[in-house]
């Protein structure tokens, strides 16, 4: 089966998001997610005039062999662009794959390990009242795990925190917005808050939190300690992974779980963390980190370290990316969680799909393939709009911080 043509679509129903759609000569096509938040365009035009050209002619079968040749082919090898880009390939090639064989993408890879992908949604609030409220609202639509962000006293804007509940959208501006930071606030007051949350919410659901690469790993060492009480599911991204070794101090002073991979791109971010046992949870997903066939890969290395997956899953990533991590998630043997940030409905629109919710639980679908489309005629109505992540400064004398 020849690959005859390939093209990127960018369209932003509420938010951009580039897709790749792969043409056949038997007729079949595929579609990948290649969106990188606020460094869109890149990655598009890494496809159309770097990739696209290459595949023209390729056997739409040989899914290894085309990883191997735009990964070791460009020479220049990993990054964000790079891998988001080869991403879009290898999840438009296995939908292919996957329809050819008139199978849902799952029984490619193995089939079943379980009967849902349990998820955590997002509740967030301006304080911890309202924070309280929004995880209460979470269990009572069946969510089983929930992360917990909340608005800190002094400060303004905090990543986490969002005007509309239900749908969290960071990239709020046409330059980065400005967001304050202080550790010390902040420490002193995410204990309050999951203290609140286990005296109303009880037991029975995992609670998570994302400290957003904010924290000094002595510093994120002394935040684990102090929710320790409150059994948290994990702690996730408490300190920037460059140095890794830094993650040595944080287990020598907590128990509380560790996550970490959201902004990683290949196996090598994530080796020392899992062979080291740093973490417990990895966070790389199917569009930063090479597709399903690189994932896999992440996650084996990860099975022999007792490391479990927990797959990035922001609004960011596009339903196909979503689609494409369920049917690897539904496989996957050391499964740990799945983030679920809900999509808006025009996203939705755009993207029609065949994952649904169900009582916590998201599940892949049957449909051959990995069951996501996209409606090019409607997504052509929502234009490309420029859009940034925000940028993080110290409150007390605007020095930059990590976000
Ligand atoms: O979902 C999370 O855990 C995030 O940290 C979301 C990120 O801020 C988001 O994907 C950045 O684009
Ligand atoms: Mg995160």
């Amino acid at each position: 089966m020849k690959i005859t043509d390939a093209k990127v679509i960018i369209c932003s129903p509420g938010r951009n998001f580039v897709t790749l759609k792969i043409y056949t000569d038997e007729g079949l096509t595929g579609i990948g997610d290649a969106t990188l938040n606020g460094r869109e365009l890149a990655v598009a035009s890494y496809l159309t005039d770097h990739v696209i050209p290459c595949l023209i002619g390729r056997d739409a079968h040989q899914i290894e062999d085309i990883w191997q040749y735009l990964y070791r082919g460009a020479y220049w090898r990993r990054g964000p662009v790079t891998m988001s880009a080869i991403a879009a390939v290898d999840t438009a090639l296995w939908d292919i794959k996957a329809k050819a064989a008139n199978m849902p993408l799952y029984q490619l890879l193995g089939g079943k390990s379980r009967n849902g992908v349990m998820v955590y949604g997002h509740a967030n609030g301006g304080d911890i009242e309202e924070t309280v409220d929004e995880v209460l609202r979470y269990a009572s639509l069946g969510y089983k795990a929930i992360r917990a962000q909340a608005g800190v006293p002094g400060l303004k804007k905090v990543y986490g925190v969002s005007k509309d509940s239900m749908f969290y959208e960071p990239a709020d501006g046409s330059l980065p917005s400005e967001h304050d930071w202080s550790t010390e606030r902040y420490l002193d007051h995410a204990p309050k808050l999951f203290d609140r949350l286990r005296d109303k919410l009880g037991w029975e659901h995992h609670l998570l939190h994302d400290v957003h690469h904010r924290l000094t790993p002595i510093e994120a060492g002394r935040l684990g300690k102090s929710l320790e009480p409150y059994r948290l599911f994990w702690m996730e991204d408490p300190t920037a992974a460059e140095n890794q070794d830094a993650f040595r101090l944080i287990r020598e002073h907590t128990v509380t779980p560790i996550a970490v991979g959201e902004v990683f791109n290949t196996i090598w971010d994530c080796k020392e963390l899992i062979e080291k046992q740093y973490i417990d949870y990895i966070r790389a997903t199917v569009v930063h980190a090479g597709g399903i066939t690189h994932l896999r890969r992440i996650a084996d290395l990860a099975a022999m370290y007792q490391v479990r997956t927990g797959c990035h899953g922001a609004t960011d990533l596009s339903p196909v990316c979503m689609g494409a991590a369920l049917h690897f998630d539904t496989w996957v043997p050391n499964f740990g969680i799945q983030e679920y940030m809900r999509h808006t409905e025009e996203t939705d629109a755009v993207f029609p799909h065949d994952y649904r919710f169900e009582d916590g639980f998201l599940h892949a679908g049957e449909t051959p393939g990995h069951g996501v489309d996209i409606d090019e005629a409607l997504a052509a109505k929502y234009p490309y709009q420029r859009a940034f992540l925000p940028v993080n400064r110290l409150a007390h004398d605007g020095t930059l911080c990590n976000w």
